[in-house]
């Protein structure tokens, strides 16, 4: 592991390591509630939401079984993705109030058990979405994982600010790999639903960032507002909303959806605007418990993708 450890982690079962295995010191077997918090359920719904949005609103059908093996993938792919993330981040995870309960941390899981588990369900969902459903999919979703836990765990997160707008880019994904699963094609109305994410992302996360910043501080990782200040990463969260506005309604405008779509889109964008702008406007350097616009704009930015999202399906019920 690259990190060095601030304090010993515990063993898994709270075991010293050296311990000599009796009955009451051998390893318990994994419990499958560690296995699934590995897999980040909460963050990985919408990324399957809006993988499974993708699929239905691309404009061929393919079998129910098949649509339903690509999501399947899409999760277990995100999912070994998010595991492997949580076992190279470990240490750091350990020294962040927020992440600290995690199994790793909390000596719950072996760490190797979360490595394995990680590598065997991305390559089992990269095979199997190439022989079920297509290897173009399999490809994208491959290059996502590799984006996700190799390029920003490894390489963008611990080294520079930009880490979440260029790792961004992983999780913009799951659209697309959601299109090409249905069409076998690139064509695009899936890229401007990647661009739709990829522009969400700072606002959704520098907006976390700035209430759990002395987390980050601490560990040392360079996030916005631990580099460049509150104020930079305010006016850049500004920044990004104002883009996505426009953007959010794209797929309209080039033709990709009805107008069901682009009313919800630009109604949903203006109040990520609107709030986007009372937390970019702010000057106050606040203590992290008065960030009740940071949450709110967190929250809301949850809330918005689900939402954008769900009226993409809509529209092209409605279309029909
Ligand atoms: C590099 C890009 C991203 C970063 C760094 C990031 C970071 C985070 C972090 C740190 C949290 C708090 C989660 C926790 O405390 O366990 C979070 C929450 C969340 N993220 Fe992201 N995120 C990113 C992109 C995305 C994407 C693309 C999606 C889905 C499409 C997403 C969906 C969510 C959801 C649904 C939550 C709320 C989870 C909850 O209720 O606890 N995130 N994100
Ligand atoms: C198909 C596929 C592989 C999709 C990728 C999924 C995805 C949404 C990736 C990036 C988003 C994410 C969960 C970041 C968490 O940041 P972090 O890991 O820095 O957060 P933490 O501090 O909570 O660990």
């Amino acid at each position: 592991m690259k990190q060095a450890l601030s304090q010993p982690l515990p063993q898994a079962g709270g075991k010293p390591k050296d311990a000599p295995l009796t009955r009451a010191t051998v390893p318990m077997p994994a419990d499958w509630r560690d296995l699934l918090a590995l897999t980040k359920p909460r963050v990985m719904s919408l990324v399957i939401f809006t993988g499974l949005c993708g699929l239905i609103a691309a404009p061929e059908r393919i079998h129910p079984v098949l649509a339903f093996t690509a999501i399947l993938c899409i999760a277990m792919g995100a999912g070994g993705a998010a595991a492997l993330n949580q076992w190279w981040e470990a240490d750091l995870d350990a020294g962040m109030k927020r992440t600290a309960k995690r199994p790793l941390p909390q000596g719950r899981l072996e760490r190797t058990t979360a490595r394995d588990f990680g590598m065997v369900l991305c390559a089992a969902s990269v095979f199997l979405m190439g022989f079920a459903v297509g290897w173009l999919a399999a490809a994208i979703l491959a290059v996502s994982i590799v984006y996700y836990a190799v390029i920003y765990t490894i390489w963008l997160k611990p080294r520079t600010p930009q880490n979440i707008v260029i790792g961004g880019g992983a999780g913009a994904f799951p659209p697309l790999i959601g299109w090409v699963a249905a069409t076998g094609d690139i064509t695009l109305m899936p890229v401007v639903l990647f661009a739709i994410i990829f522009f969400w992302t700072p606002p959704h996360f520098w907006a976390l960032a700035l209430f759990v910043k002395s987390d980050y501080a601490k560990v040392g990782i360079p996030m916005m507002p631990v580099v460049a200040g509150e104020k930079a990463t305010r006016r850049q969260i500004l920044a990004y909303a104002i883009l996505l506005l426009p953007l959010s309604v794209v797929p309209w405008w080039i033709g990709g959806t009805g107008a069901v779509y682009g009313a919800s889109a630009a109604v949903l964008s203006t109040l990520f605007l609107a709030l986007s702008a009372r937390v970019g406007l702010r000057e106050s350097e606040g203590p992290e418990d008065r960030m009740k616009p940071e949450k709110q704009l967190f929250a809301y930015s949850v809330i918005y993708l689900f939402a954008l999202f769900a009226a993409l399906v809509v529209d092209r019920f409605v279309a029909i």
